[in-house]
């Protein structure tokens, strides 16, 4: 029996991300929550012939939408315009994130908290400081999701390799993304050395890199004002909870670890990541180890694969990424 919970069920990726669940064999109790529509989602979704049972939640039923909750998604808050950064996201998702969060905490203590709303480098932080301030946080239970970055990775590989060549199915054991999720903390690693030289012998290396960082834009300017990626967002997102799911249910878990934006300093191996990092940056997406659907280890075999250029992406991720996460923290540290 496992229960997964929707927060921001309604929305762009909430209801293409319920649907989702709805197919997989390992939930069995679907719980959508929103502000407004969630009841009729849930009752669309559950004229769906699978197993689970799907239900739909009001804005004052939070508490029921998240009780015994074992796994809870959240990507409620409000998406970018054109010209805007995730950072500008930031002043209206921080405390919307903290909300969700705290009242998970209370109604369901032993879930798993899946981060979607953005600005993710500053949002994780939110969500992991508000435990902190309530004395239950559990680093192994907090996750940002940031694997919109690894299929892109993965995607414009192929695309940019020819993907006559090298399917796009195939390119899931030859990339990774490590860093945060924004511009120019998503650094893509690309752990084959044969095709990190084909795209620098082709001269293709630099518009890869900046095409997986800036993919997020290249849908917000094609949706012109109607939102970001949500329908590549739900399958990434799903791909990323089947992960748990599985590393619930089956013995021996059949995926191969996909990166997720964790705290580091309360994970194993975390630590010493930081320390080969040099970096005092207490969050950072890389792949992880999960165990019964909590993150048990951080992978750093990824470090000895890079190359020169991934080293020099890493440096600048760096430098950016610890000022996300302090805004983040400030935001709940100046809350009284
Ligand atoms: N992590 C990633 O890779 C990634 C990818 C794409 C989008 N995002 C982010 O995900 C978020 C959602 O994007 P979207 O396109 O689904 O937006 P959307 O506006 O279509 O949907 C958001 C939903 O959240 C609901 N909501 C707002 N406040 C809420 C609250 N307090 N409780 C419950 N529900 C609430 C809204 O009613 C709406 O239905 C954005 O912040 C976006 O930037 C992250
Ligand atoms: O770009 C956005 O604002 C949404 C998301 O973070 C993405 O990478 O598509």
């Amino acid at each position: 029996m496992t229960k997964v919970t929707v927060l921001g069920a309604a929305g762009g990726i909430g209801q293409p991300l319920s649907l989702l669940l709805k197919m997989s064999p390992y939930v069995s109790r679907l719980a959508l929550y929103d502000l407004r529509l969630a009841p009729g989602v849930a009752r669309d979704l559950s004229h769906i012939n699978t197993n689970s049972k799907c239900t739909g939640y009001d804005k004052d039923e939070l508490r029921e939408a998240l009780d015994g909750a074992h796994i809870v998604v959240i990507p409620a808050g409000v998406p970018r315009k054109p010209g805007m950064t995730r950072d500008d996201l930031f002043k209206i998702n921080a405390g919307i994130v903290a909300n969700l969060v705290s009242a998970t905490a209370k109604y369901a203590p032993s879930a798993r908290i899946l981060v979607i709303s953005n600005p993710v480098n500053s949002t994780v932080p939110v969500a992991c400081e508000t435990l902190k301030k309530m004395g239950v946080f559990q680093p192994g239970k907090v996750m940002g999701v940031t694997t919109l970055d690894v299929v892109r990775a993965q995607t414009f590989l192929s695309d940019s390799l020819g993907a006559d060549h090298y399917s796009r199915e195939s390119m899931k054991r030859h990339v990774t993304v490590v860093g945060g999720h924004s511009g120019t903390t998503i650094v893509p690693i690309v752990t084959d050395p044969k095709l990190r030289s084909k795209l620098v012998s082709r001269r293709l290396y630099d518009s890869y890199i900046h095409r997986v960082q800036f993919g997020g834009d290249e849908v917000v300017e094609a949706k012109q004002g109607a939102g970001s990626a949500t329908l590549s967002m739900a399958l990434a997102g799903f791909q990323f909870v089947d992960q748990i799911l599985r590393s619930i249910h089956l013995e021996k878990p059949d995926v191969a670890p996909l990166p997720a934006f964790v705290y580091l300093p309360g994970i194993e191996g975390g630590k010493e990541l930081q320390s080969k990092l040099n970096t005092r940056a207490e969050y950072f997406a890389a792949p992880v180890e999960l165990l019964r659907g909590d993150v048990v280890k951080i992978d750093s075999q990824w470090l000895e694969k890079l190359g020169d250029l991934e080293k020099k992406s890493l440096a600048v991720c760096l430098g950016e990424l610890d000022t996300n996460i302090q805004k983040g923290r400030r935001f709940v540290q100046s809350k009284l």
